[in-house]
């Protein structure tokens, strides 16, 4: 594989602030020189199956995302091909017709609930960051955003909670802490800790050198 590329690993629980840190990063750098790969893109569709079986489906299990497909995309990326990233639509748990076409840069940032408990996409990534927030405070942020943003009733969000989100959290993110070489507390609104990453990217960007 070309390393003349960095990669960038961000897991933490759902609603942890992964997207928020990694967007955070990315607003740093010219486009050109930063792409964000999100592993939510990465889910299997299941055309097949009515609206009401998909949303019953475990979404926090590895086994629910293509990682075979998201690998090949990094490797692609980091060869200097472009990519056409699956969209995901939440509202109804299925992939859209359409892609986005994503070119390679120096820096691919990939952020995911599982992108540091699956061995094969974590032996990748040059620099592995944990995005460690109190599950009270993860909690409160999904039950807000899948309300307003994923088109979700309070119901649906305790029982899908209670049912997969807790238990996969404990069973396969949270013990990817370990693997992390930065852990971020509390997310997206710690300047001091993103800062510092900005920092070593932009060391990277400059000299080439990790
Ligand atoms: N520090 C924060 N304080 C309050 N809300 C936040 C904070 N960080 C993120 N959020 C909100 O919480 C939700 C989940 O954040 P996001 O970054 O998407 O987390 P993740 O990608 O880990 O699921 C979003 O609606 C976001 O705007
Ligand atoms: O169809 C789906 C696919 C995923 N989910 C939930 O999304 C989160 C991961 O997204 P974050 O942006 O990291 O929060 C995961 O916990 C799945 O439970 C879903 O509800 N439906």
């Amino acid at each position: 594989m070309n390393k003349n590329c960095l990669f960038v690993g961000i897991a933490g629980g759902s609603g942890s602030g992964k997207t928020t840190v990694a967007q955070n990063l990315v607003s740093a750098f010219s486009p050109s020189d930063v792409v964000l790969i999100s592993q939510d893109s990465y889910y299997r569709d299941n055309p097949d199956m009515s609206f009401d079986e998909r949303s019953k489906l475990n979404y926090d299990h590895p086994n629910s995302i293509e990682f075979e497909l998201l690998k090949q995309h990094l490797l692609d990326l980091a060869n200097g091909k472009s990519i056409k990233k699956p969209i995901y639509d939440f509202t109804n748990h299925a992939r859209k017709e359409e892609y986005e076409v994503v070119e390679p840069a120096k820096v691919i940032i990939v952020e995911g609930i599982l992108v540091l408990a699956v061995p094969e996409i974590r032996k990748l990534f040059d620099t592995k960051i944990f995005v460690d927030t109190d599950a009270d405070e993860m909690l409160l942020r999904r039950i807000e955003r899948d309300i307003n943003e994923r088109g979700r009733t309070f119901d649906s969000v305790k029982k899908q909670y209670l049912s997969t989100v807790k238990p996969m959290f404990l069973e396969f993110c949270d013990p990817s802490k370990r693997y992390a070489d930065v852990i971020i507390p509390r997310g997206g609104q710690n300047k001091v800790a993103i800062n510092m990453v900005i920092a070593k990217l932009k060391r990277f960007l400059k000299k080439g050198a990790i």
